[in-house]
């Protein structure tokens, strides 16, 4: 497999919160273009707490102390002064259950761009598509645009988010255990869709379970207590890890 460019690098990065909680310890990792990468391992490994510093939602939670640097195209994310709303834009998050505002399924695509400032129908009902049609979900809600979108199911409220997200025309995807709440047709649905759109952006995905991870990793990082063990390309990580701290987990040997 060819390795593409690297999208973002992490450099020593380590996180404490303020209870003393140090639930990352001086990670270094890349993240290559157009491919799913991976970061899985038990609760409490510092999974989440990585990817909430991509998009800088760490600044909402209690975190004391932040050192490192996370490259994005070269800018450091953790830059203070750096626009944070830009950012979000750019690297977009879905979380473990659909968060749908309540507000109908047309709106809940067009209001990140409302919100930047587009106000022309012609082009909201275009962008409205197109994210519909590349999340998979417009042939199932294009003659109810305009009903609640509480009203379609947890599978397709995810898919809306996913769509949310791409309205803004990301460079990153983050996923956060984005099918934990889903049933196995739905989840397959989102997992074939991240393999089908995974070229036109950079997607990184915390699975919920290791079976998933081995499924999705075109690349893979283990994090064990905040330790990122190893990481590497999906194939090799998965067959033949150098750990024998990943090789217990991948084999099921604690969980
Ligand atoms: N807001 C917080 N305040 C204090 N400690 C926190 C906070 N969020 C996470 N932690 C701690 O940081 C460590 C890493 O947690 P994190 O949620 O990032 O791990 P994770 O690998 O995503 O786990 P999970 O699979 O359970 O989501 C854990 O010890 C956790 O208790």
């Amino acid at each position: 497999m060819v390795i593409s460019m690297d999208k973002i690098r992490i450099e020593h990065l380590s996180i404490r919160y303020s209870d003393g909680t140090e639930s990352l310890r001086d990670i270094n990792l890349s993240i290559p273009a157009n491919q799913i990468t991976v970061l899985f391992g038990p609760a409490g490994g510092g999974k989440s707490t990585l990817l909430r510093a991509l998009n800088r939602l760490n600044d909402l939670a209690d975190v004391q102390e932040v050192s490192g640097q996370i490259l994005f195209n070269g800018i450091n994310i953790l830059d203070p002064k750096l626009n944070v709303v830009e950012l979000r834009r750019k690297i977009g998050m879905v979380f473990s259950r659909p968060v749908v505002l309540p507000l109908s399924i047309y709106q809940n695509v067009s209001y990140g761009l409302e919100l930047m400032g587009e106000r022309r129908k012609s082009k909201l009902d275009e962008a409205v598509e197109r994210a519909l049609r590349r999340a998979a979900l417009w042939d199932e809600v294009y003659d109810r645009l305009h009903d609640p979108a509480n009203a379609i199911s947890g599978g397709q409220q995810q898919r809306l988010c996913l769509a949310r997200v791409l309205a803004l025309e990301p460079e990153v995807i983050l996923l956060d255990e984005p099918t934990s709440a889903l049933d196995p047709v739905s989840t397959a649905r989102i997992e074939g869709l991240m393999q089908e759109i995974k070229e036109q952006y950079t997607i990184v995905w915390v699975p919920h379970n290791v079976q998933q991870a081995a499924r999705m990793a075109d690349y893979a990082a283990f994090f064990l207590q905040g330790e990122l063990v190893e990481h590497g390309v999906g194939e090799t990580l998965f067959v033949k890890p150098r750990d024998q701290r990943t090789q217990d987990y991948v084999t099921g040997r604690f969980g």
